[in-house]
């Protein structure tokens, strides 16, 4: 809708509705309509060049979309009360004066935006950075520098959080407690919406993911319904002391096998109970029979395959 409203949505509700952005020669975003609910962690995916950020900066007001909406809480950036309170945002490595220390780039923003200074401590406390709080920006890590664009984001005590590639540059570490962070504030109500190619992580991390590619949307759905759908990458792992004998038992039933090592097989677009089936009826011993579960780095691959071009 025109006027920036989209009528009453749960309260931190992300909507985006036909979203373009057309850049001189290319597409960024191309007609990109998804949702994001408050409570959940959501990956937002795609490859390099796929348009996240495009998308992160037009939620945000940052950039003006060719078409299409998107907003937060029923609003569009613009239109929201109180913007800080609504819609925390973490979009690059965060950049602070150099010669600042922590709690003092805290303290300036909270002045600057009408927020209490104990906002700066209390955010600090909740990244672990108030041992640091008095060293200069300049002399922090990566992963301080991350967690002090959090603490920033938190200032608001935002119902939102909207976050671009949060765990880059961070170490395992980093990566463990960004996650733990996360999900925490997700089961405080929250809405967290996470951009990432680190689709490993985002199997550990995310409730929902929202998949583009070359500007337009490829799949969205909880990470058990897109893993799910994905029958080609479900597998089912099967060891025997005679393959040759299961294999050929399968094959009639026109299931697809490859062989590996040691007696094992690779049944492919069929469930476990149907290889426990054809097994018994070929009386062949087996000593495995396990369903791999297709994991979210293969299904990308397979959604985005062709898409993910450099552009
Ligand atoms: N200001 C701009 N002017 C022209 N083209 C742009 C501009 N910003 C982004 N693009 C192009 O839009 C496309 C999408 O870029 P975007 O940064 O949104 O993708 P992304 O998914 O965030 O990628 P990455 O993971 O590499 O950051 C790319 O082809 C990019 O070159």
């Amino acid at each position: 809708m025109s006027d920036g409203h989209t009528g009453p949505t749960a309260g931190g509700e992300i909507v985006v509705s036909g979203l373009t952005k057309q850049y001189r020669n290319v597409k960024a975003v191309d007609n990109l309509s998804f949702r994001v609910q408050p409570g959940r962690v959501t990956g937002f995916l795609g490859p390099n060049g796929a348009g996240k950020t495009t998308t992160l900066r037009m939620l945000l007001n940052l950039v003006t979309p060719t078409a299409g909406t998107a907003t937060i809480d029923g609003r569009r950036y613009p239109d929201l009360k109180q913007p800080l309170r609504t819609v925390g945002a973490l979009l690059e490595a965060s950049s602070a004066h150099k010669g600042r220390t922590g709690i003092n780039h805290l303290r300036v923003i909270c002045a600057a935006s009408g927020l209490p200074k104990r906002r700066a401590d209390e955010t600090l406390a909740m990244v672990g950075l108030s041992p640091a709080a008095k060293r200069k920006f300049k002399g922090y890590s990566l992963g301080m520098k991350q967690r002090l664009g959090i603490a920033a984001a938190m200032l608001g005590d935002p119902k939102v959080l909207v976050l671009d590639e949060p765990a880059n540059g961070l170490d395992p570490e980093g990566i463990r407690w960004m996650r733990g962070f996360l999900k925490g504030l997700a089961a405080e109500g929250r809405t967290v919406l996470v951009s990432s190619h680190l689709l490993s992580e985002m199997q550990l991390l995310a409730d929902d993911v929202v998949i583009i590619a070359a500007g337009k949307l490829v799949r969205q759905g909880t990470v058990d319904e897109v893993l799910g759908s994905m029958t080609t990458g479900a597998r089912i792992r099967v060891r025997t002391p005679h393959p040759d004998q299961l294999a050929k038992a399968l094959t009639e039933q026109n299931a697809q096998v490859q062989r590996g090592e040691d007696g094992l097989l690779l049944v492919e677009g069929n469930d476990a109970a149907f290889v426990g089936r054809v097994a018994l009826a070929a009386q062949v011993e087996l000593h495995e029979l396990t369903p791999e579960r297709p994991d979210l780095e293969r299904v990308f691959l397979e959604l985005t395959s062709g898409k993910a071009v450099i552009r």
